[in-house]
C-alpha cells in the first residue's frame, strides 16, 4: 500500500516489505483498494493512524467508513505521487528547453561568428605586390638599340616580310563602314564583346568573314606566328581611318580594365605613311619616340607598358601627307566588360573636351587617374551631335565653342542656346561646363553686332545654368587677356596654355579635387541683380 510519502513499486502479490514507521508496498493501487476491503477493524484502524488519523477520530467510525476514507487516503497519495512525477518531467522538460536553447544560442553565435570570419576574409586587402617597375615592361617589349639611354621602348615592329603590300587602302576602305563617332577620325569596331573607353563605346559586332579584312587577318596569324605572339588571343578589332593630314588620334593609353593583362596589342597599317608618338608617363618632351609605319607594317605593344607610356598619331603638315592610312588594332578583351578604370583600379571619370580650334594641343594626359580627359574638335556647338554617342559615356563635358556658330553662321542667340540645352535635358546624368563665348576685341567688332551678340548668348546660358544642375556656365579668364591674343580671336601659344589651365582648374573643381568657385565674371551676377538673383544664389549653388 502507499505510504505517507507515496511511494510505490508494483511488484508481485503479498510480498510486503515492512518496517516499523516507514512501510513500502509493492503493489498496485488496484490491489491496494482490493486489499483494503478484505481488512478486519483494526488493521483499517492502523492503516488509518498510519495516514496520521487520530485514536480517538478513528474509533468513531464504523469499518465501511474506515475502508472508505482509507480509499480516499489512498487516492490522494496516488495524485501526489503523480503529480510529483509530472513536476518533475515538468521540471525535467524545463531543463532539457534551458539546455536545448542553450545549444541553439551557441550554434547560432557560432554560425554568426563563422559569417563574420567570412566576410572579413572577403574584406581582407589582397596581398599587396610590389609597385609595378620600368624593369617589367622592358621584360614584356624588349629593348631595341635606338631605345633612349635608361628607358625602354614600348612597342615592338614585326617583320612581314612584305606579306601584307598586296593589300590596298581603296579596297579595304570600300567595303567598311565607319561610325563617325571622333570628327578627328573614323572607326569601325568588331569583336565577340562590347568594347568601352574614355569618350567612347562600341557594341559587340561579328566580324565580316568574307571580306578585305579577313584576309588581311589570315596573313596577320602567319606573321603572328613568325613573331612568337599568340593571334588566338585576340577576339576585338578596331579599324581607324585617318583621311586627312589633320586626321590624328590624341595622346593616350590603351589602359582599360577590360584590356586583359598580360596581352599584346597589334596595330596594323594599310595605306598612307603615319609617325605614332609614344610618350613616357608622365610626359617628357626628351622622352618621346616615333615610329614612322608604312603601308603593311605591323606593330605590337603589350597592356602592361600602357601604364608608363601613352601613344598617338599626331597630325602631319599638309606637306608632309602622302595619303589617308587605316589602322587595324587587334586586342584580347575580358568577356565580362568592365567599367572603365585606372590601373590602380579606381573607377576612371571620364572627361570629354569639345572645343573649337582655340586649343588644339589641350595635353590631355596631364589629367591624372582617376580622371581620364579626352578632347575631340567640335567647331560649330551644332556639331553636339555628332558627338552624341561620346556624351554619353562621359561624366563630364567640357565646351568651349559658339563663337563660329555666331559670327560664321549667325545663328541666333536663342536658338544656339535652345540647341545646346536640348543636349542637356537628353543626359541628365553627364555634367555639362559650358565656356561663355568670349567677347571680342573690338577692332575685330568695331560696330558692336558680334559682342551683343556674344553678350545675349551668354545670358541665356547663365540663365539655363541657374536651372540645370548638370549645366554649369564659366568663363575662361584668359579671354580678357588682350596680350595673349593674336587678333582678338586667336590666341598665341601663351594664350593657349592659360585657356587649358583654365580647362584643368574647372574640370579639377568639378570632380572635387580643388575647392574653388567656379570662376564667372562679375556681369553675369549682376544681370540679375535683386531679388531674382539672390533667390537663384540662395537656392542653388550656382558655383559648383
Ligand atoms: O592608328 C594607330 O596606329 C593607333 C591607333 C590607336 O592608338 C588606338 O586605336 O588606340
Ligand atoms: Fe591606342
Amino acid at each position: 500500500m502507499p505510504d505517507k510519502k507515496g511511494t510505490k513499486q508494483d511488484g508481485g502479490d503479498e510480498s510486503t516489505q515492512s518496517n516499523s514507521s516507514e512501510r513500502t508496498y509493492c503493489f498496485s493501487l488496484a490491489t491496494c483498494l482490493e486489499v483494503v476491503s478484505k481488512l478486519t477493524h483494526n488493521q483499517l484502524n492502523r492503516e488509518l493512524m498510519l495516514f496520521g488519523m487520530s485514536q480517538e477520530n478513528v474509533d468513531k467510525l464504523e469499518k465501511p467508513e474506515k475502508a472508505d476514507l482509507l480509499r480516499v487516503y489512498m487516492h490522494d497519495g496516488t495524485s501526489k505521487t503523480i503529480t510529483q512525477t509530472t513536476d518533475k518531467l515538468i521540471s525535467l522538460t524545463q531543463m532539457f528547453t534551458r539546455s536545448a536553447n542553450d545549444t541553439m544560442t551557441s550554434v547560432q553565435k557560432s554560425a554568426a561568428d563563422v559569417q563574420l570570419l567570412l566576410s572579413s576574409a572577403q574584406k581582407l586587402e589582397p596581398p599587396t605586390l610590389p609597385p609595378p617597375t620600368l624593369p617589367e615592361a622592358a621584360e614584356a617589349v624588349p629593348r631595341t638599340e635606338d631605345a633612349p639611354t635608361g628607358g625602354t621602348i614600348p612597342y615592338r615592329s614585326l617583320e612581314t616580310n612584305n606579306s601584307l603590300a598586296r593589300f590596298d587602302f581603296a579596297s579595304l576602305d570600300s567595303e567598311l563602314t565607319f561610325d563617325s563617332i571622333f570628327a578627328n577620325r573614323k572607326v569601325a569596331y568588331f569583336g565577340d564583346v562590347p568594347y568601352k573607353y574614355s569618350g567612347g563605346h562600341h557594341k559587340a559586332k561579328q566580324f565580316p568573314s568574307d571580306s578585305k579584312l579577313a584576309e588581311i587577318l589570315v596573313v596577320v596569324e602567319d606573321i603572328c606566328k613568325s613573331n612568337g605572339l599568340n593571334f588566338k588571343e585576340f577576339n576585338s578589332c578596331m579599324i581607324t581611318k585617318y583621311e586627312s593630314p589633320d586626321a590624328h588620334i590624341p595622346p593616350h593609353s590603351d589602359n582599360e580594365a577590360s584590356i586583359a593583362a598580360g596581352s599584346s596589342i597589334l596595330t596594323v597599317s594599310i595605306g598612307g605613311t603615319r609617325d605614332v608618338v609614344f610618350r613616357r608617363r608622365p610626359p617628357g618632351e626628351q622622352q618621346t619616340q616615333t615610329l614612322t609605319v608604312k603601308h603593311g607594317d605591323c606593330y605590337v605593344m603589350t597592356r602592361s607598358s600602357q601604364d608608363f607610356f601613352d601613344h598617338s598619331v599626331p597630325r602631319v603638315e599638309p606637306a608632309r601627307y602622302d595619303s589617308p592610312r587605316i589602322s587595324i588594332t587587334l586586342r584580347k578583351l575580358e568577356k565580362v566588360s568592365k567599367p572603365v578604370t585606372s590601373s590602380d583600379g579606381v573607377n576612371t571619370k571620364n572627361v570629354l573636351i569639345l572645343s573649337d580650334s582655340k586649343n588644339p594641343s589641350f595635353d590631355c594626359s596631364e589629367l591624372k587617374a582617376p580622371i581620364a580627359a579626352f578632347r575631340d574638335n567640335m567647331f560649330y556647338l551644332r556639331d553636339l551631335d555628332k558627338h552624341r554617342e561620346a556624351i554619353r559615356h562621359s561624366d563630364v563635358v567640357l565646351i568651349s565653342a559658339g563663337i563660329n556658330d555666331i559670327k560664321k553662321n549667325r545663328v541666333s542667340p536663342r536658338k544656339l542656346h535652345d540647341h545646346v540645352r536640348n543636349f542637356v535635358v537628353q543626359f541628365p546624368n553627364t555634367q555639362f561646363l559650358f565656356e561663355a563665348v568670349s567677347p571680342v576685341t573690338m577692332a575685330a567688332d568695331p560696330f558692336h553686332t558680334l559682342n551683343s551678340a556674344i553678350d545675349q548668348f551668354n545670358e541665356l546660358m547663365f540663365k539655363c545654368s541657374l536651372h540645370h544642375e548638370n549645366f554649369k556656365l564659366f568663363d575662361n579668364l584668359g579671354f580678357s587677356l588682350a596680350h595673349l591674343s593674336r587678333d582678338g580671336l586667336h590666341f598665341k601659344p601663351n594664350g593657349q596654355r592659360v585657356i587649358s589651365d583654365c580647362w584643368k582648374h574647372v574640370i579639377l573643381i568639378k570632380f572635387g579635387f580643388r575647392h574653388a568657385p567656379l570662376p564667372i565674371r562679375k556681369n553675369f551676377l549682376t544681370l540679375y541683380e535683386g531679388k531674382s538673383l539672390s533667390r537663384w544664389v540662395r537656392n542653388r549653388d550656382i558655383w559648383r
